[in-house]
């Protein structure tokens, strides 16, 4: 199984609910999603405050910004319950949950939000960040298919899982590869988006691009960003090449000639191609198309 209907989810910005300054920023930024974080950015003294800001935050979208998502603190904290009910309020376009380990824990904070009857527009993200969510992951990703769930994206945590695990972080990431990959396998068994983590080092950005370029070969949707410099590197890689959006329409046309029709694999330039491939095709030169609007 592929993915739904494709989405925009290259630039993904973490954005401390607590902090003015950066807040203040974010009118003068464009990156596709913005997530207000109430959770590991905000002290624990700071937790309300921070809650209480969230319907300014969501109420003053930046313009450029497609989805505005709020991560809560865990449902299992004393923080969770109050946090769900103040993101609701404010009808976000989704509600990150994170340390998510089971399926359960998507589907009760899906049931919170049947109970307050929230349109099922509002989505549910998931952090993938604990050796207990790893293992489950392919429940956890199978959700996808339910759309009652509401399921629509995941997230690595690669801090936590780092600090989780005791796993040494290095700069290409071999230790955690395999969770990632798992991941990866597991958000297209679903249906579902996958986000990369983040890359603390936010002032060096030849090392991010390299990240970057790495989560987009190993198949991540986007990538986690903390700081406002890594947006563009982040949409760069993301966003189809010139060179890949020239070969998916030549492929698209390939199968519109009348001596490839009715066939499902075709020739192209000494390469079979077939139509799994022109569904590719569509799917990189749709996802531009969004890009572009
Ligand atoms: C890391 C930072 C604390 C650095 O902030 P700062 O020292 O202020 O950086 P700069 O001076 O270079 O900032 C330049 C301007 O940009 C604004 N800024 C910085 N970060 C952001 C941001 N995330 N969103 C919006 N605007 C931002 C500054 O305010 C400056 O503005 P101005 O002076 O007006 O020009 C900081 O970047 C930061 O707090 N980042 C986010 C941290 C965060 O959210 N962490 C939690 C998410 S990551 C995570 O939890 C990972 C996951 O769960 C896991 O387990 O892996
Ligand atoms: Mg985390």
């Amino acid at each position: 199984m592929m993915q739904n209907a494709p989405t925009l989810r290259r630039s993904v910005l973490y954005v401390p609910a607590s902090s003015d300054k950066a807040l203040a920023k974010l009118a003068s930024l464009s990156c596709d999603v913005v997530v207000v974080d109430l959770e590991d950015a905000v002290a624990p003294d700071r937790k309300e405050v921070a809650r209480q800001k969230l319907a300014g935050i969501l109420g003053d979208r930046p313009a450029g910004v497609r989805e505005m998502v709020v991560r809560i603190n865990a449902l299992s904290s004393e923080w969770g319950a109050d946090d769900l009910a103040a993101a609701i309020a404010c009808r976000p376009d989704g509600i990150l949950l994170p340390k998510v380990e089971t399926p359960r824990d998507v589907l009760e904070a899906g049931d919170v939000l049947d109970e307050a009857d929230v349109p099922g527009t509002l989505r549910l993200w998931a952090m993938i960040e604990t050796p207990r969510a790893v293992l489950n992951i392919g429940a956890i990703a199978e959700l996808g298919r339910d759309v009652a769930s509401r399921l629509s994206c995941l997230v690595a945590g690669t801090n936590d899982l780092v600090a989780m695990t005791g796993v040494k972080a290095t700069p290409d990431r071999r230790y955690l590869m395999p969770w990632l990959m798992q991941m990866v396998l597991a958000a297209r068994a679903g249906g579902i988006d996958i986000l990369d983590g983040v890359s603390n080092d936010f002032r060096d950005l030849d090392a991010f691009s390299a990240d970057c370029a790495q989560a987009l070969a190993m198949g991540f949707d986007g990538k986690t960003l903390i700081h406002p410099a890594q947006i563009d590197p982040a949409e760069a890689a993301f966003s189809p090449s010139g060179e890949a959006l020239a070969e998916a329409r030549k492929i698209v046309t390939a199968f519109t000639l009348p001596e490839n029709a009715g066939k499902g694999a075709i020739a192209l330039d000494g390469r079979m191609v077939e139509l799994l491939h022109r569904a590719q095709a569509e799917r990189l030169l749709a996802k531009a198309a969004m890009i572009a609007k």
